[in-house]
């Protein structure tokens, strides 16, 4: 009976799961490491390898004697040794008790041998300690081992025995490591096939492999071409110099002091009046508006800036879809494809996920860049990259398609102006993305809800049906219907373009592999369409006086204070309208009007704008500001376009496939833009045809299941500033006056803002 074979019948015997442990890992583990013929011989070739470089370094040797054994000689003689080296060769000659006869070189590969073979010895002696370690806790946490677990155990051993052959190539590596990339390599589905949900991810956690970032030496590039945090601070205050006379000019600073504790204690410009900081109060302080229009400092000719973005127009999309329909693996394959990652990366991504067993997910590895989001092979947060194409520029937005994240994807929504929902063609996958728990209605309603603009149905995985037409058809008619329910205008907003991500059959270019059988979809590709969609976004008549004649409305998604007293920037993206430094805008709901002092994109601090455009996403430097009051989910306007701030308005909602009616009182969260705030149905108007929204059918509502359009009023609750809030109606805004209402985890509706009613 072999040790496996004893330690199997011992669990049966019912002695503790430690024991018997401990007995396998001494019998089994610990004398094979030591004595292993492999690990030997292993041993030797790489000592082999040491003296053949070493020959090699003698063998080209400035010295050029005509034989081996001048060479050698030559070595030896002390013209070639320096008194640094002699010292060295002598301490070392003493303490390995070598004689007089023996060689420099021979000395030097006696030395280095015994030096690799410690190495090795600790190497592996810390590995075992590590993998014990794990065992031990492993061990501890369950007391009985089941057969399978027994099973799998049993391979773990085998494979750690019989892993040094890979050790050679693997950077950093240790034994664990090793041994958990054989385990996943040789039997990725062990852990699905232990049902226990907790003990599967116990497992996960041990043979997590924690891989050095990939992206170090591209970050090291990235951070040694960019400026050194002291330049930073030196041409910020070069800037800061420059541009001071400009500040005192459109200011009208009465007095100013050199002194930076007096300016700190100095109170905002336009602030009223400073008081103590109540408990209930919405704002830190009161402050005087500005109402005449400041001017940009150097005027751009913005008809020329709004040509070349009409040559050359920006979007942004938000990939949506249900998890795994591919969404990942479609961005990465259109990135590499489109030439925006080296072939190097995808080479390196592809190795990576080959050891892991998750050798198809390389693509999707190159937006998916956190080991969290790699191990568990789901997207976590949002992720955004930027290409161009000879036509047009685009920023990808990947939100994750898992329920639990939902919120990530919202946020990705309304950074964009266009979608792609990648669906899943192959068989019943696109069905269970579809249903009441899928994603890919719940990521539609929430586009066109938070305004997306058009939406690219990207029918993916269409190389596992075999490029099926009635296939696509069938899933074309399902989702048509569905999104002409909840208001897109399906010929206008909608495309659809058969692809496959892995493949990269239409993803960039419209010809498809000659092993495929499609030949029945003629159309543009996934690049194709969006550049068409772009181009249309801007020619129109309506885009264009969009572009050229609303009034700055900006959406703020993250604040940062300054140490700088009075100063902040925000970042956010452009609705509508246009800016430029120099120019004032207010901040509501707290009224602070800045001084937009610089513009630039996130992450180019340096690089100013001369002006930014709608859809853009802009940082912008502001003076005269008190971070303190401002909120992500505000919204900044050009001074003269006056918002209102409202408690209460009302919408047109649609309801979703809610469990329980929604009735006066209900509570929710409700999401406008980056804005999220609690609030209650306040009540119940009328309901409407869904159909026809023109049409009532009925007056008297008491409370709204499941799929209704009604009129409902809705109230803002206490949050931690303020319940009043800068909201835009339909006939303002069509992008900001759209509402999202969740609840526990869930969207229950959907909506627009008709009327403001305080
Ligand atoms: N056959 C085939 N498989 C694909 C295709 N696209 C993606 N896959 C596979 O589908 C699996 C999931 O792909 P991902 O790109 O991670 O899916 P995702 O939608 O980003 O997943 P989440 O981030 O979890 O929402 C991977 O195994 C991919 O290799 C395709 O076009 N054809």
């Amino acid at each position: 009976m072999n040790n496996h074979e004893n330690a199997t019948s011992e669990t049966n015997e019912g002695s503790t799961f430690a024991e018997k442990l401990r007995k396998l890992r001494l019998t089994k583990i610990e004398p094979p490491f030591e004595l292993n013929p492999t690990i030997t011989q292993e041993r030797f070739i790489q000592q082999e390898d040491h003296t053949k470089n070493i020959n090699k370094l003698i063998n080209t040797t400035n010295v050029k004697p005509s034989t081996l054994a001048d060479r050698l000689k030559s070595l030896k003689s002390p013209k070639n040794v320096t008194p640094e080296s002699a010292t060295h060769i002598n301490r070392n000659h003493l303490e390995n008790g070598a004689t007089s006869t023996k060689s420099l070189a021979e000395r030097l590969a006696a030395k280095r041998k015994q030096e690799n073979i410690f190495k090795l010895q600790k190497k592996d002696a810390k590995a075992i300690q590590n993998i014990d370690g794990k065992i031990t806790n492993l061990r501890n946490s369950s007391n009985v081992m089941n057969a399978k677990e027994l099973q799998w155990f049993k391979q773990l051993q085998k494979a750690i025995i019989s892993s040094k052959p890979i050790m050679r190539k693997i950077p950093n590596h240790s034994l664990s490591k090793v041994a958990s990339i054989l385990v996943y390599k040789e039997h990725p589905n062990i852990p699905e096939k232990l049902n226990n949900e907790s003990k599967k991810r116990k497992f996960e956690q041990i043979f997590t492999i924690h891989y050095p970032n990939t992206n170090i030496k591209k970050r090291a590039l990235e951070s040694f071409n960019k400026l050194s945090p002291d330049d930073i601070v030196l041409r910020a205050q070069q800037n800061a110099f420059a541009s001071v006379t400009d500040k005192v000019q459109n200011l009208k600073i009465s007095e100013s002091t050199s002194n930076p504790t007096e300016q700190s204690k100095k109170k905002n410009v336009f602030e009223e009046e400073d008081e103590p900081r109540k408990d209930n109060a919405p704002f830190v302080h009161k402050y005087k508006q500005i109402t005449v229009p400041t001017k940009p400092r150097k005027p751009v000719d913005l008809k020329e800036k709004i040509a070349e973005y009409i040559v050359n127009p920006h979007i942004s999309f938000v990939v949506l879809g249900h998890v795994d329909a591919g969404k990942s693996t479609l961005m990465g394959r259109l990135l590499y494809d489109v030439g925006a990652v080296d072939s190097k990366l995808i080479r390196k991504l592809k190795k990576e996920s080959n050891l892991l067993g998750k050798g198809s997910f390389h693509l999707a590895w190159v937006m998916d860049q956190t080991s969290e989001e790699r191990e568990r092979g789901v997207t976590v947060d949002i992720c955004t990259s930027d290409f161009r194409t000879e036509n047009a520029k685009f920023t990808i937005v990947d939100a994750p398609g898992h329920r639990d994240f939902i919120n990530n994807a919202i946020s990705g929504i309304v950074q964009s102006d266009v979608a792609v929902l990648c669906v899943d063609c192959s068989a019943d996958a696109f069905e269970s993305g579809f249903n009441l728990d899928g994603q890919t209605k719940e990521h539609s309603i929430l586009a066109r809800s938070l305004g997306i603009r058009h939406m690219v149905v990207a029918m993916n995985k269409l190389d596992c049906v075999d490029w099926d037409k009635t296939r696509f058809d069938e899933i074309k008619d399902q989702l048509s219907a569905f999104f002409e329910l909840i208001g897109f205008d399906v010929t206008k907003q909608i495309s659809w373009v058969p692809v496959s991500g892995l493949l990269g059959d239409g993803v960039v270019k419209p010809i498809w592999s000659s092993s495929t059988k499609q030949n029945w979809y003629k159309g543009p590709s996934l690049v194709g369409t969006l550049e068409k969609v772009a181009h249309e976004f801007v020619e129109t008549d309506e885009n264009l006086n969009f572009l050229t004649n609303s009034p700055f409305l900006f959406d703020i998604l993250e604040v940062s204070a300054s140490n700088k007293a009075n100063e902040c920037v925000v970042s956010g993206k452009i609705e509508q309208g246009s800016i430029q430094p120099g120019e004032t805008i207010t901040i509501y709901p707290s009224e602070q009007s800045c001084l937009v002092d610089q513009i630039f994109y996130q992450g180019s601090p340096m690089e100013h704008l001369t002006v930014a455009l709608p859809g853009e996403f802009v940082s912008m430097k502001l003076l005269n500001s008190n971070s303190e009051d401002i909120n992500s989910g505000d919204l900044c306007a050009i001074v003269g376009m006056d918002l209102h701030n409202s408690k209460s308005f009302e919408t047109q909602l649609l309801t979703l496939d809610i469990a329980r009616p929604l009735l006066p009182g209900t509570p929710f969260i409700l999401y406008r833009g980056s804005c999220e705030q609690p609030a209650v149905i306040k009540r119940l108007i009328k309901v409407l045809d869904k159909r026809d929204p023109t049409k009532v059918l009925k007056n008297k509502v008491r409370h709204l299941g499941a799929n209704q359009l009604a009129i409902v009023e809705i109230e803002f609750t206490a949050s931690k500033k303020t319940v009043d809030l800068p909201m835009l109606t339909a006939s303002e805004n069509k992008q900001l006056s759209r509402i999202v209402l969740r609840k526990e985890g869930r969207t229950i509706g959907a909506g627009v803002i008709t009327k403001l009613t305080d």
